[in-house]
């Protein structure tokens, strides 16, 4: 059985559609990319899976349970299984970095605090951040951030991680060793990850399937593994963003002049 399973799902923000016909699985220990231009609806979809939103139609299933047809107690456990790091890594500032790893801990209450505090700084070791334990998130770089929201993401264990955007902000040597840490730490949890991210070598390097959603037609318009995307779908928009065509001029407006659709042409490039 999947992990997770979206079904027909349906986002609005009140009238507004976002994206609707969303349907995908995620098995265990997959790394599932979530793909798309800006505004299409990537995070937006990651705050349904997490709970925080609920569909406007559809239905997000773990392991075959429903969750916005579950109990708030069941809800709570499905939760627990959740290992989450937002855009900004969202570090407690008034606290050390040990201090933040440990929280997911406490919250668990399956520790006492001497061995809470030895498995948040083992889990800061396995990011590369054994030294800076004691740190404030005010003291360490961008990149560090991330790496100490992942440990957090991954204390409680989780089953399933979400992660919108990991390495949006860094440069390339970070963002590479960020993805060599996805796939270490989703093989020490044997965790599921789904990840918003634009950035294409992060995506070909570490993505297992994925699903494309399309600001314009509001619907997914491709489904599959990356690297495969990449070399056999044709849909322009796709090909567009995974192997960074051009996309094609938009068909002047029909009753438009020649002369007219000429001019708007030119003033778009221009502006553009
Ligand atoms: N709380 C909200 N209320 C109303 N509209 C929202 C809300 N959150 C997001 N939106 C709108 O929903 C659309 C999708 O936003 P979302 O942040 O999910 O896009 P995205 O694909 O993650 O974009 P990006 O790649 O730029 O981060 C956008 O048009 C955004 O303005």
């Amino acid at each position: 059985m999947a992990l997770v399973s979206v079904r027909d799902l349906e986002m609005r923000f009140g009238e507004r559609l976002i994206q609707r016909g969303i349907s995908f699985d995620v098995e265990p220990g997959r790394i599932f990319v979530v793909m798309g231009g800006s505004g299409c609806g990537k995070s937006t979809l990651l705050k349904h899976m997490i709970g925080l939103i609920e569909p406007a139609a559809g239905s997000i299933a773990y392991e075959g349970a429903d969750y916005w047809r579950a109990d708030d107690r069941k809800r709570l456990q499905m939760r627990e299984h959740f290992g989450v790091l937002f855009q900004g890594a969202a570090l407690w500032s008034s606290m050390t970095l040990l201090e933040n790893v440990c929280v997911p801990l406490e919250r668990q209450g399956r520790l006492d605090a001497p061995a809470r505090e030895a498995k948040a700084r083992e889990l800061l070791g396995l990011v590369g951040l054994g030294r800076f334990a004691d740190f404030f998130p005010a003291d360490i770089s961008g990149g560090m951030k991330k790496r100490a929201g992942l440990a957090r993401a991954i204390a409680g264990e989780p089953r399933l991680i979400f992660l919108d955007e990991p390495s949006a902000g860094l440069d390339p040597i970070s963002s590479k060793k960020l993805d060599d840490l996805i796939l270490r730490l989703r093989d020490h949890c044997g965790a599921a990850v789904v990840m918003v991210t634009h950035e294409l070598p992060s995506i070909f390097a570490i993505a297992d399937d994925g699903i494309f959603l399309d600001a314009d037609s509001k619907h997914p318009i491709a489904r599959g593994n990356p690297r495969e995307l990449r070399d056999g779908c044709d849909h322009p928009t796709v090909r567009a963003f995974l192997r960074r065509e051009d996309v094609p001029d938009p068909v002047p407006e029909p009753g438009a002049s020649d002369a007219v659709g000429a001019d708007a042409l030119n003033s778009r490039r221009e502006a553009g």
